[in-house]
């Protein structure tokens, strides 16, 4: 496949070096300061470049015919604006918080765990995620994922950075030198916590699930997500 890149920075670069090592063509490296983007050169756009400047990156893709992974976080308030255009434009999009196997697994587990949990209030959940100096926003898209997939199962309501009030999920950032990426949920009760983790040992992970996506996705139309390509059962 032809593949232009939204993005290179450290995941552009990582999803370069997969995308070569499974026989792919990088066509464009698109950043901020690119003008003329050759559209009809690429199969398939990846965006992984900032919060300010996804949405746009994807609008450009839907209007040019150009199907669209998009791993970039910190836009979500645009998504629905976003299913929109590629809707009226027939075009094809997938949007992942996270795009590893790893933590598309952890997404299932944290759900299984939750519907468990559900009725168990003695059991107070609290979430912890942890990146890299540089990233821009916080808390993380899979952060946020996850706590949507505990709001989904439990009795609570709505996430919150720090402190959160009863109902609420409080979620901790840290950054710490050059963290790819690491989560942790843990229900804890005056007796015993319960703690589920998922920890990066590097980016391969995420920029291997963007190519899959990438693959998967040329030749459809609509909006998917991780589960209609990786079907996990
Ligand atoms: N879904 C997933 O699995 C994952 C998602 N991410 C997300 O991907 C995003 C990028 O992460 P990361 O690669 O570490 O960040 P980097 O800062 O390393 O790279 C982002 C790149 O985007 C460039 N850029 C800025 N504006 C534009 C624009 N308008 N169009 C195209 N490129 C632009 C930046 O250029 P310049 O430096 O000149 O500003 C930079 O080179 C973040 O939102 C992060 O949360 C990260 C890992 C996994
Ligand atoms: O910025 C990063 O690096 C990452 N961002 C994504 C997120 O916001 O969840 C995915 C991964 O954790 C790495």
């Amino acid at each position: 496949m032809k593949i232009a890149l939204f993005g290179y920075g450290k995941m552009g670069k990582m999803i370069e070096k997969i995308a070569l090592s499974r026989n792919h063509t990088i066509v464009a490296k698109v950043d901020v300061d690119t003008v003329d983007i050759d559209f009809s050169e690429m199969d398939v756009a990846i965006d992984f470049s900032m919060p300010s400047a996804a949405y746009g990156n994807l609008i450009k893709c839907f209007e040019h015919g150009v199907p669209v992974i998009s791993g970039t976080t910190g836009w979500l308030d645009k998504y629905d604006e976003a299913v929109a255009l590629c809707k009226e434009n027939k075009g094809a999009f997938i949007y992942a918080s996270n795009f590893s196997l790893g933590v598309n697994v952890f997404f299932e587990l944290n759900e299984y765990l939750a519907k468990m949990m559900k009725n168990l209030d003695q059991y107070k959940v609290s979430m912890e995620e942890i990146h890299h100096t540089q990233k821009l926003d916080e808390p993380s898209g899979t952060a946020i994922t996850l706590a949507e997939g505990i709001i989904k199962n439990t009795k609570y309501n709505a996430w919150k950075l720090e402190k959160a009030p009863a109902g609420e999920i409080p979620i901790v950032s840290k950054r710490i030198g050059t963290t790819p990426g690491t989560h942790s949920i843990d229900y804890s009760s005056e007796v015993d916590s319960i703690e589920i983790k998922h920890t990066a040992h590097n980016r391969e992970g995420f920029a291997l699930g963007a190519v899959i996506a990438a693959e998967w996705i040329v030749g459809k139309t609509g909006v998917f997500t991780m589960k209609d390509v990786l079907n996990l059962g």
